[in-house]
């Protein structure tokens, strides 16, 4: 706990294992509230399968998962109510209008329909997708499906936001609006938890970083004291071990092989 106050997210002994594979091994990962916190690993680490348990999406075969001090699977509707998600793989409801995904997760949540389409006319012209908002998700680029995803996430105001990968495929200029968002929701101290390869970003945007590697947390805390001097980058790779080998190999690639 920080000042008597709960952290946004606290596990322990988290644990995920699909038949041989151990996904996620015991992970104790903290999220101080009103963070910008980013969850960094190269791929295969555990990341999705953290998160996913994390928003009650996947069950722990062990483990504890407190957000604000609830537990996520001992009283998950209560937690729920408090969270907004952006799933990997954005599983939207392909068949509605970016406008009517809105208003349903809404209603889904309960906000009164008018404050909801307050609330959803906002959120378009924030993310530039009034144009759009008519037209069927299904038919959405990737960067439009992230704006929509991000939006449908925020519209019940929650007090926690996690997003799994959520500038994948996003061109710079709507990165720039996803960010904008972001930087205005923790400003008011609420919290942001994404997962993400793009280092400069999570360098950029996080005060907080955890770093997983083969289904641990091998370092984790205020990002100066994880850069230590160095960039995110170059500690990254001291951290999960994958330093030089690159150049080993592959000598039949390139023009001058026969
Ligand atoms: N449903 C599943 N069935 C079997 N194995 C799985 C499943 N989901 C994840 N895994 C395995 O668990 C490990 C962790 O996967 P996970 O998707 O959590 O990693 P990640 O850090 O999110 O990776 P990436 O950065 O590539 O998205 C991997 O070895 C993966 O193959």
């Amino acid at each position: 706990m920080v000042e008597g106050k709960p952290e946004a997210v606290r596990t322990q002994g988290l644990f995920k294992r699909f038949g041989q594979q151990i996904a996620v091994a015991g992970v104790d990962l903290i999220v101080p509230r009103g963070s910008f916190a980013g969850l960094v690993g190269p791929n295969g680490a555990g990341k999705t399968t953290t998160l996913s348990m994390v928003t009650g999406l996947l069950r722990p075969d062990a483990g504890v998962i407190e957000i604000n001090g609830h537990g996520v699977w001992s009283d998950p509707v209560k937690v729920k109510s408090r969270i907004g998600v952006l799933p990997e793989g954005l599983r939207l409801f392909e068949r509605l209008s970016g406008r009517e995904l809105l208003l349903y997760n809404g209603q889904l949540r309960g906000i009164p329909r008018d404050e909801v389409e307050r609330r959803a006319d906002e959120l378009l012209r924030v993310m530039d997708l009034v144009e759009a908002q008519d037209k069927l998700v299904v038919d959405y680029s990737t960067g439009m499906r992230k704006k929509i995803g991000l939006a449908a996430a925020l519209l019940h105001n929650p007090d926690v936001l996690f997003l799994d990968e959520p500038f994948e495929g996003v061109d710079p200029v709507s990165a720039n609006t996803l960010v904008e968002v972001l930087q205005r929701y923790t400003a008011s101290g609420s919290t942001v938890v994404f997962s993400s390869h793009v280092m400069d970003l999570v360098e950029r945007l996080c005060d907080w970083v955890s770093v997983m590697s083969r289904g641990n947390i091998v370092a984790q805390g205020p990002i100066d004291s994880i850069r230590r001097g160095r960039t995110l980058n170059e500690a990254f790779l001291d951290l999960v071990g994958v330093r030089g080998g690159g150049e080993e190999g592959l000598s039949w690639l390139g023009s001058s092989s026969v």
